[in-house]
Order: C-alpha cells, then structure tokens, then sequence
C-alpha cells in the first residue's frame, strides 16, 4: 500500500523522537521531527503536515500537561484542520478526557506499544484527511454558491409589462412563496429566477438549478432527492439530491413542464412538507428551501391533457410571473439593444454608431427567439460590421418581412446553404410554436439537447 501522509513529532527527548519516527517512517510518507515546540510554527509553513504527535511537558520538572494544552490551541490556530495526537509519560483518564476536550484527536501515554501508536496515527491520519476534504468542499460549496447566486447580468426592463414583472418580483422575493415563472423561451426566466434568489434573505445561501428537460425518465427522483447507496444498480455511493443540496437557499427547476407525469407523484408532497427521503432510504430529511419553478408551456392546459399533476401546479404557483414575449413590449428594444451593443463593442474593441434606421429595423422584428436572440443578433452585427455603424442587414433574415412571409421563403431556396435553410426552419419552427423550445424541436424531429446546439451555433 503507498504510504500516505506527513507526520511531525515533537518531543524534547531525542531518543523519543528517534524511536518514534523508526517507527512512523515505515508507515508514512514523510516524518519531520523537532525537539523544540517553537519550532513548530515554521515547519507548518513550510510542509503540508497532516498529523502531530505532541508531548505534553517540555520542562524537565513539568508533569501538569498545560503546555500541551497551550501548543495544541496554538497549532489549530495556525491551522485548524490538523490532527494533533498528545502523548505524556505521566498519563490519567482525566488528563486524556481534558485533551480531546481541548480539541486533541487522541493521546497515546509513554512508553507506547507500537501497535497502538500505529493505530493512533493512522487514526488520526484518516481524521485529518477528511477534515481537509470537507474544508475543500465547504470552500467549493461558498465559490459555487456564490458564482451561482450572481445575477447572470442585468435584468432590465421600461416596458410597462416588465414594470409590472419588477413590481410582482420585488414583492414576492422578499417572503418564502413558491414562484412559477412562465413565458417563452429566450424572455429571460432563468434571469428572474437569480434575481428572485438575490434579492431574497437566502441570498448568501446556495442558488441550485436542474433542468427538468435535460433529466432522463429514471432518474428525475435520485436528481431531487438524492438516493443511498445500493438503491439500484448504478447507485454505488450515497448521493444528495438537489432539494438536500439547496438547504437554505433556492431551488430553481428549470422547463419543470417536461417532467413525465409517472415521476411527478412525489413532488407535491416534498414541497408541502419541505421533507424528503432519498431513494433507498427511509429517513425523511428535513429541507429548508425556497422553490422557483420556470416553463415555456401552459401547464393550466397540461393538467387538462393530463401531462402534468393539477396539485403539483397548486404547490408551485403562488405567485406566478408572467415574462411577456419581446415582440409584445417593443419598448424595451432600444433599452436592450444598447446594453448588449455596450458589451460587444468592449467584447470585441469596436465603436459603433447606431443608425436610426438600424435600430428602427431592430423594432420592427419579431424575435421568435426574444431577448436571447436580439443578443446574439448584436453580438454577430457587431463582430461582421465593417464602416462605424452597426449594419444589421447581414445578420437579420429578411427582419423587414412579416413572419409569414419568413417562413415562405424557405420555399423560395434563394440559397442551397444548408446552415441558412436550417436556420431558416428553426427560426420558422420556434415562431409557429410561440417561442417553445420542445415544442419547436419535436416539430423539426430534433432532442431538446440538438435544438439547443443548434440554437447555440446560430445564436438564435
Ligand atoms: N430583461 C432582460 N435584460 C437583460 N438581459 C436579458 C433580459 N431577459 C433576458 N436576458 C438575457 O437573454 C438571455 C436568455 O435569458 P434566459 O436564459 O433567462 O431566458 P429563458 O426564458 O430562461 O430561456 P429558456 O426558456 O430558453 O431557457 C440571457 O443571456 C439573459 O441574460
């Protein structure tokens, strides 16, 4: 077995040092010995150490054990996670409680019995590990939840529409109720479930999301509760479910309209009673969280074609917050179009006029594919213009022609460009299905994952 492990031993008896590290060096990979405890600062500068076995008494004439106690304090001061093992000639039962009270891993009296001291130290070892690994965790989970938490960009809105959205969204972060945010695709929903989460009181707690369109069938119940290990074939360790992992904070499932029916049964009591049970187990956990749900379908009409629960739809939808589709709130247009012209001009070092033309085009257009769409239209108008002036004639297909006419001209095959054609079909697909992501995919005969590479590759 690879020896594991940095051991330092700190006696001031040379010979104690010397058996204890023959000993120690055959089992673990590195020793590091010193006789004089001030040295001790240093060395755990300098070497990651793992484990320290520490006399108790430095004074020849010193049996009380207190400058153990004050090294050992010392020690996880500097740093908290090591395991510190105190050893004495003069040991008790009260001494030994003391120690572990004082935050002692263990404590081994001398003379030790080399089996013991091995036992003790690998002991301790494990300990140290393990503190060091929930540390790093712990340091993940705060950078994760932080990033997390960070509102994706600005959520900006004029319109009267998205007044009303701020108004309901201001009111509604400030309590515990269940939120369900609808509307079409690219309208900004996951934007207004971390604007939820930021202007909560659970803001500093953990933001975490799960796609319910990118979850396969069987495993819906082991992604929100978590399961034991051994609670199916595949489950070989315990694992903690997204309800677990968003103790505290917020909960956002994402498109929670395409969960299959069968894998809905559970949820609305999970949600009533903020208590789960992971797959496999049999305690019920208590869970602290708040729950923002998102969809681009109308889940009043799949409770009546019996796709979705009507009393999950109760649970989740206290307050609803309706995102009105661009085209619906014009408004905002030239708010949003020189925000992202903004942030692809410094993206890309360009300084760009906007002609009013130009942005008299961006009005008038649809966007089937809202506000995800405008920004990938500016971003590539930005990147493909040539004078000073933002040209969008290259990146916006036919943007003076209705939307019937749109979708027409894919009969016309002006052009044999497959990626055109393809473009043409998706946009023409996502505008029949009012902006519904699954729904347009199922028309085209792609996976919801292939639409979205595909939305991606043309920024749509
Ligand atoms: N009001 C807004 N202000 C600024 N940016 C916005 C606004 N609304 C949406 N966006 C931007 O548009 C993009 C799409 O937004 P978002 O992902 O929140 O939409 P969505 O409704 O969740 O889409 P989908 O249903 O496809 O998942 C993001 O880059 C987001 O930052």
């Amino acid at each position: 077995m690879e020896k594991q492990g940095t051991i330092l031993i700190v006696d001031d008896n040379t010979d104690v040092l010397l058996a204890a590290k023959l000993l120690l060096k055959q089992h673990h990979k590195k020793i590091l010995t010193t006789d004089n405890p001030f040295d001790v600062e240093g060395l755990l500068n300098t070497h990651q150490v793992d484990v320290i076995l520490l006399d108790m008494n430095f004074n020849r004439d010193a049996i009380s054990g207190q400058e153990g106690f004050y090294w050992l304090k010392k020690i996880h001061t500097q740093v908290p996670s090591i395991a510190v093992v105190l050893m004495t000639a003069y040991s008790d039962v009260k001494l030994a409680v003391e120690a572990i009270k004082n935050g002692a891993t263990d404590f081994v009296a001398k003379p030790w019995q080399n089996d013991q001291l091995l036992t003790v130290i690998a002991t301790a070892l494990a300990h140290a590990q393990d503190k060091q690994a929930i540390n790093q965790l712990s340091r993940q989970t705060q950078g994760l939840s932080q990033a997390l938490s960070q509102p994706q960009s600005e959520f900006l809105g004029q319109s009267d529409a998205m007044l009303q959205v701020f108004d309901t969204l201001n009111k509604a972060a400030k309590t515990d109720a269940n939120i369900l945010i609808t509307g079409e695709s690219g309208t900004g929903k996951e934007l207004t479930a971390h604007a939820i989460h930021a202007q909560s009181t659970r803001a500093h707690m953990p933001f975490i999301s799960l796609d319910m369109g990118a979850v396969s069938g069987s495993l819906f119940e082991s992604e929100l509760f978590g399961h034991k290990k051994g609670a199916f074939t595949d489950a070989k360790m315990d694992r903690v479910g997204r309800f677990e992992l968003a103790h505290g904070g917020t909960l956002f499932l994402d498109e929670v309209g395409n969960m299959p029916l069968d894998q809905q049964v559970k949820l609305p009591a999970a949600i009533q009673n903020r208590q789960i049970t992971p797959v496999g187990g049999n305690q019920p956990i208590d869970v602290d969280i708040r729950l923002v749900c998102a969809t681009n379908d109308a889940l009043p009409q799949s409770v009546v074609d019996g796709q979705f629960r009507q009393d999950l739809l109760y649970r989740i939808n206290t307050i609803e917050i309706n995102l009105p589709p661009l085209r619906e709130r014009k408004e905002d247009i030239p708010l949003l179009v020189d925000h992202y012209m903004n942030i692809y001009q410094q993206k890309y070092r360009r300084e760009l006029a906007l002609p009013p033309s130009a942005l008299s085009t961006l009005c008038e257009y649809s966007w089937p594919g809202n506000v995800r769409e405008l920004a990938h239209t500016i971003e590539r108008a930005v990147i493909l213009s040539e004078g000073s002036e933002l040209a969008i004639h290259h990146v916006l297909i036919a943007p003076n022609t209705p939307a019937s006419a749109q979708s027409n001209s894919l009969l016309e095959y002006d052009t044999f460009d497959l990626d055109v054609l393809e473009q043409r079909a998706i946009r023409a697909a996502l505008k029949h299905h009012q902006g519904n992501v699954s729904h347009a995919a199922k028309a085209l005969g792609l996976t919801r994952g292939a639409m979205y590479r595909r939305l991606e590759k043309y920024g749509l």
